[in-house]
């Protein structure tokens, strides 16, 4: 199917692949059946454990392997036959950025300018400035490389991909292997693009940085798609967990898993579990009438993790 064209109200989407497969020479399905719909102006998350077939996604849309079967939109161009007009309007952050140790943050930023053959020479200076101003490394562009701490790296990466102007940020893990502030560091910057009408996709392996940064998010499991839509309807689906604050945790903890709440975990005063798909009133009575002292009965917000762990049944594995 082709994307909606300009003259519908919604604006194309910015990636749409149809049963996009992909299954390696040794037989591996590392993509099955992918139906992806990134709209303009998102952050798309690509959520999915280690090897649920994310990267490999990643490199069918930028054209670097191709599909087994099926097809792949990029700002409404088919890929991989489009590669060559769809990359310049495309900064990609794959698999950490390749930096020479021995050149400066800025040095490394006028090579990758230099192999851009559409790139105005007169211009590169400024436009290199401007790239490391832009990702908060302007103190720090003289610096070799190699000094650089790993999120310096990426940001340097993330200058490389911003050297010229972007419609779609394509950006593999890039929180992986950051130190806590690193990774406020990235996001922050993510958001800040997003805020000036890039559309950013994004892979990770962490639902809780979804959360924190995501408009939009894909699940992938086993190179299956699971669900994808905006982050607040996909939590919206799932049901949170009850806690229930009581001076009595333990009588409340047996009443609870009578009334038929699973996962019952007790911590101080607070009791929480899985609830039953029933009145949540009969269950407050019921703790009541057994004389239980409720302080605080409440249904927590659901996470893209409770969301996730009821489509699946399984938990969240980031293993590996
Ligand atoms: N070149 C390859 N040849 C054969 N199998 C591969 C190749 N690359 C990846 N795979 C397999 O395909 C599956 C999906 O891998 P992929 O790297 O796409 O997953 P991922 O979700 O990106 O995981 P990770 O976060 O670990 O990179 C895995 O089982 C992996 O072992």
């Amino acid at each position: 199917m082709e994307p909606a064209s300009a003259t519908g109200e919604e604006p194309a989407p910015v990636i749409a692949t149809r049963g996009l497969t992909k299954r390696y020479r040794g037989g591996q399905l590392a993509v099955d059946g992918l139906d992806l719909t990134v709209p303009a102006g998102s952050v798309f998350g690509f959520l999915g454990p280690n090897g649920s077939g994310k990267t490999t996604t990643i490199r069918m849309l930028m054209g670097l392997i191709d599909p087994t079967s099926g097809t792949a939109h990029v700002l409404g161009r088919p890929m991989p036959g489009a590669t060559r007009a769809v990359l310049p309007e495309v900064g990609a952050l794959i698999e950490g950025p390749a930096l020479y140790g021995f050149l400066s943050g800025r040095d490394n930023l006028l090579r990758y300018d230099s192999a851009d053959p559409a790139a105005d020479p007169r211009t590169r200076r400024a436009r290199t400035a401007a790239a490391l101003e832009r990702v908060g490394l302007a103190a720090a562009g003289g610096k070799k490389a190699r000094a650089y701490s790993l999120g310096m790296k990426q940001r340097l990466g993330l200058a490389a991909a911003l050297l010229r102007p972007r419609r779609l940020l394509v950006l593999d893990e890039p929180t992986n292997g950051l130190d806590p502030q690193g990774m406020r560091e990235i996001r922050g910057l993510i958001r800040e693009l997003a805020a000036d009408g890039t559309t950013v996709f994004l892979s990770s392996h962490l639902l809780d940085e979804i959360e924190q940064v995501c408009t939009h998010a894909a699940v992938m499991t086993r190179g299956r798609l699971v669900i994808q839509g905006a982050v607040a309807d996909l939590s919206a689906g799932a049901r949170g967990r009850l806690a229930v604050t009581t001076p009595d945790p333990a009588d409340a903890a047996r009443v609870l898993g009578e009334q038929g709440v699973t996962d019952l975990t007790v911590a101080g005063e607070t009791v929480t579990g899985e609830p039953p798909d029933r009145d949540l009133a009969e269950v407050n009575a019921a703790l009541v009438a057994a004389g239980v002292r409720v302080r605080g009965f409440t249904l927590e917000r659901a996470s893209l993790e409770d969301a996730f762990v009821a489509l699946t049944g399984e938990g969240f594995d980031v293993a590996g």
